[in-house]
């Protein structure tokens, strides 16, 4: 029998849910053995703000420099912790199913954003989240917290917040779903491109390991996120302000109204009864919003599924034709190339 495969992840609550997940997975359908190496990051030693100590990115380095260091031989990120540009020497191997998207409000007595007081505090330490909260006119006060779920949601039960704002995908994986007092709709507030998908990563030349982990890929998972990242990409020339990205794929007949919901549990319906992605469509959304929630640009584009790279770039085009760049601050030089959200 073969040695198990190392898998390489953060320490945190989520992480280990992510990649017990992923290694489950992996060893149903394969029979494959794993067994979790923890690796700690600067950015869960850290109390800094996010945004100063190089974005969402500290998660994701410490993981991929002991991948390439032999330490562990695959690594299991967040998808949406992952910087746009491609990692030299890394190959994403597969993008297994997505989880639900949104985002959510956890907010103390079952308030929903509309039922909460002007003046509210709520917790997010996401300019995306921030700028598409304060957008919303509701005078509710943004609060910047960082630290885990567990500390985020505590916040709120000994009422220092009102309620925060948090992935549904993390609850879930936490089972913590019970907090949730409202679902957020993408047309209020986009998420973050990527958000609720999972990355798994190999050294680009373990070929072996890489046709292995294959078998987790979920291809229309895999082009939704293409394409949002795209958006990303395309937006933050220049800048690292508020991004929202958010693509579903549907069969392309008269049946859009309905495959357009924009549920996971529809997308992937869908691409299962397709016989083919020639049939298949991706709708992608777009939002730039303001720091301060006063400007907000939205579009969106429908196109064939296996044009996913080309429809981010068009939707972010329309965007930037709009005025994204000035919103985002395109003439700006650029600072990093992480979004935090
Ligand atoms: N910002 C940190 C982060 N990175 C990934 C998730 C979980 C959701 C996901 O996997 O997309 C979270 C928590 C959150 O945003 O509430």
């Amino acid at each position: 029998m073969s040695p198990a495969l190392r898998l390489g992840t953060r320490g945190s609550r989520l992480a280990l849910a992510q990649s017990r997940s992923v290694a489950e997975a992996l060893t149903a359908a394969s029979g494959l053995e794993v067994d979790l190496v923890e690796i700690t990051t600067f950015g869960d030693t850290s109390d800094e703000p996010l945004a100063t100590i190089g974005g969402t990115g500290v998660f994701v380095s410490a993981l991929r420099e002991a991948l390439l260091a032999g330490e562990v031989d695959f690594a299991v990120h967040s998808l949406k912790d992952l910087p746009t540009g491609a990692a030299e020497g890394l190959t994403l191997a597969a993008v297994p199913p997505r989880a639900d998207p949104r985002d959510v409000l956890c907010a103390r007595d079952h308030l929903t954003l509309g039922e909460l007081p002007p003046g509210s505090k709520i917790g997010t330490g996401s300019p995306r989240r921030a700028a598409q909260l304060r957008a919303l006119g509701l005078d509710l006060e943004v609060v910047p917290v960082r630290g885990n779920v567990d500390t985020r949601l505590s916040k709120v039960a000994d009422g220092i917040l009102d309620g925060v704002v948090l992935a549904h995908a993390g609850l879930s994986r936490l089972g913590l779903l019970d907090a949730v007092t409202e679902v957020l709709d993408p047309i209020q507030v986009l998420p973050a491109p990527g958000q609720g998908a999972l990355a798994v990563e190999c050294r680009s030349t373990d070929t072996e390991l890489i046709d292995k982990i294959a078998v987790l890929d979920d291809p229309m998972t895999r082009l939704a996120v293409t394409a949002e990242r795209v958006v990303l990409a395309r937006l933050e020339a220049g800048c690292s302000a508020p991004v929202g990205a958010y693509a579903v794929t549907a069969e392309g007949e008269d049946t859009q109204d309905e495959e357009l919901s924009g549920t996971p549990e529809a997308s992937r319906a869908t691409s299962e009864t397709a016989g083919s992605a020639v049939f298949m469509e991706l709708y992608i959304r777009g939002a730039v919003v303001s720091d301060d929630g006063a400007v907000t640009i939205r579009k969106s584009v429908t196109g064939p599924v296996g044009e996913a790279e080309q429809l981010g770039r068009a939707l972010a085009q329309e965007m930037l034709d709009d005025g994204a760049g000035t919103v985002v601050g395109a003439e700006m030089p650029a600072p990093k190339k992480e979004n935090v959200s």
